[in-house]
């Protein structure tokens, strides 16, 4: 088997010990030369690499080195795969993309509403600097994306990186809810091929056929007609994720039709979501006192025996997700994967520079949409609302554009009103100050 050199950028993620466990335990699919962790926070940076370390000793020890660096030159040179999770501003300019809109009586959410679209011009600065530098010292690398908002960076990355074929951005939403839909079926989710359609976190579900070429939507329809589906992953079991599992039964019977992806929550019920946030304590504060917490003493528990052993490093569908693509294309197997592509007809009735997210047939050489057809016209609708939201949020970041950015947050669902879309604005444009690109 070829090896090749993986790239982590986001290096001291809180997903990252649990990909490089998947790397592990995917080692007869993927055999690696050279591992790369590369982040611009050294400590925490040293820490998963600590962690990865003791890892690889214990499990895989036919890797040939194992580098970790703060320093964008040395990162990407000769790499064959770069795998990105980075959280422009970290977890405290989180708080403010959720606290600053919900002081206003709006959705304040990491990807949606003005929170996504805060989050989205800090990221944009910050990606593109370094899609740059990865093709300057590997052009022909395959750059797999996972930092958010994905929807604003692959709009942006189409823009500025229209020939490239090998950057593709993904999102393990979708998958997440298959997982929860597969234990109800009792099927496994590799075993379910879906049909889906929209922009990421702005989906629906319209077929889940089984391997018998059935299609088990019409069940899970039926069974949120009475019951809530839960999560299954380990990572979404606190409360707040169960609570947005428990609004897919609502969502799913208000509206005749396809699945919506629990992400449509936050445009479909914006009130209620208001009403049971707490504008003081928002996802931001639970992931640091949890899931921060809980990976960063993991990595302390193992560096302290040496070893991995009887330590639980939390995995999801996250790492397996990213790693059966990389699999996919490394072995040319053709799998199906929900991705973000451009439209180019496949939603018929859909903007053809769009950047949809549908299921593609993925090889060595190829990622093959599977056409959708043309949609209805509510699903029509709302699809074209949100991406003339997540154009204008691209276009206010390229041309510096006040008048853009006001736009596109009046144009967002969860906002509307344009007094209200200006005093977000001031006060995300005051919070973000350098962050942000200035807009005049
Ligand atoms: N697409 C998806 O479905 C999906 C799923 C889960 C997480 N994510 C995304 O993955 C990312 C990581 O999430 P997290 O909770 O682990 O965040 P985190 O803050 O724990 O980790 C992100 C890491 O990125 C580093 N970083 C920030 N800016 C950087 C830059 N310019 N260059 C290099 N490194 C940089 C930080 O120092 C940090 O170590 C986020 O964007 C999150 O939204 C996406
Ligand atoms: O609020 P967070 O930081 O816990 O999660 C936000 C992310 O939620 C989704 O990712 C899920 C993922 O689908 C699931 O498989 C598992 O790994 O948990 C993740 C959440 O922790 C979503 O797709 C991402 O885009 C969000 O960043
Ligand atoms: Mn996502």
């Amino acid at each position: 088997m070829k090896k090749v050199n993986i790239t982590i950028v986001g290096g001291g993620s809180t997903y990252t010990p649990a990909l490089l466990d998947t790397l592990v335990r995917y080692q007869d699919q993927v055999s690696i030369d050279n591992l790369v962790l590369f982040d611009t926070d050294e400590a925490r940076q040293r820490e998963v690499g600590d962690f990865a370390e003791v890892l690889f000793k214990e499990r895989y020890s036919s890797v040939n080195n194992i580098k970790c660096t703060t320093n964008i030159e040395e990162a990407f040179s000769d790499t064959d795969f770069v795998l990105m999770q980075i959280r422009s501003g970290g977890l405290e300019m989180r708080k403010h993309d959720e606290k600053i809109p919900l002081s206003h009586g709006v959705v304040g959410q990491e990807t949606c509403g003005p929170g996504g679209f805060s989050y989205g011009m800090r990221t944009l600065k910050d990606f593109i600097e370094i899609i740059k530098e990865i093709r300057r010292q590997s052009p022909d690398a395959w750059i797999i994306n996972y930092s958010n908002p994905a929807a604003i960076v692959a709009e942006a990355t189409k823009r500025e990186f229209p020939n490239d074929q090998r950057l593709i951005n993904i999102c393990d939403m979708p998958i997440g809810i298959m997982d929860a839909f597969s234990n109800i079926l009792g099927v496994s989710r590799k075993q379910l091929s879906p049909r889906y359609f929209g922009l990421n976190h702005f989906g629906w579900f319209t077929n889940l056929y089984d391997q018998e070429g059935n299609d088990r939507l019409p069940e899970i329809k039926e069974y949120l007609k009475h019951d809530a589906i839960l999560p299954t992953e380990k990572a979404m079991s606190d409360d707040s994720w169960k609570k947005t599992f428990e609004q897919l039964a609502q969502m799913t019977n208000d509206f005749d039709g396809p699945v919506p992806n629990t992400y449509l929550q936050y445009y479909l019920y914006p009130k209620k979501i208001v009403k049971e946030s707490d504008p003081h304590h928002t996802r931001a504060d639970q992931v640091i006192a949890e899931r921060e917490k809980e990976v960063f003493s993991m990595i302390s528990a193992v560096k302290q025996q040496n070893s991995t052993e009887d330590i639980e490093i939390s995995s999801g569908v996250h790492g397996d997700y990213i790693v059966d693509l990389m699999t996919a294309i490394i072995n040319n197997r053709n799998d199906l994967f929900i991705i973000m592509v451009e439209n180019k007809g496949v939603i018929e009735n859909l903007p053809s520079e769009a950047m949809v997210e549908v299921p593609c047939l993925v090889n060595s050489n190829n990622i093959e949409p599977l056409r959708v057809g043309p949609i209805d016209t509510f699903y029509k609708g709302l699809i074209e609302n949100q991406y003339a939201y997540e154009k204008l949020t691209v276009d206010a970041f390229y041309n510096n554009s006040y008048d853009a950015a006001l736009k596109a947050l009046t144009l967002n669902r969860t906002v509307v009103d344009t007094d209200l879309a200006k005093s977000i604005l001031n006060d995300l444009i005051e919070a973000n100050n350098d962050a942000w690109p200035k807009l005049n």
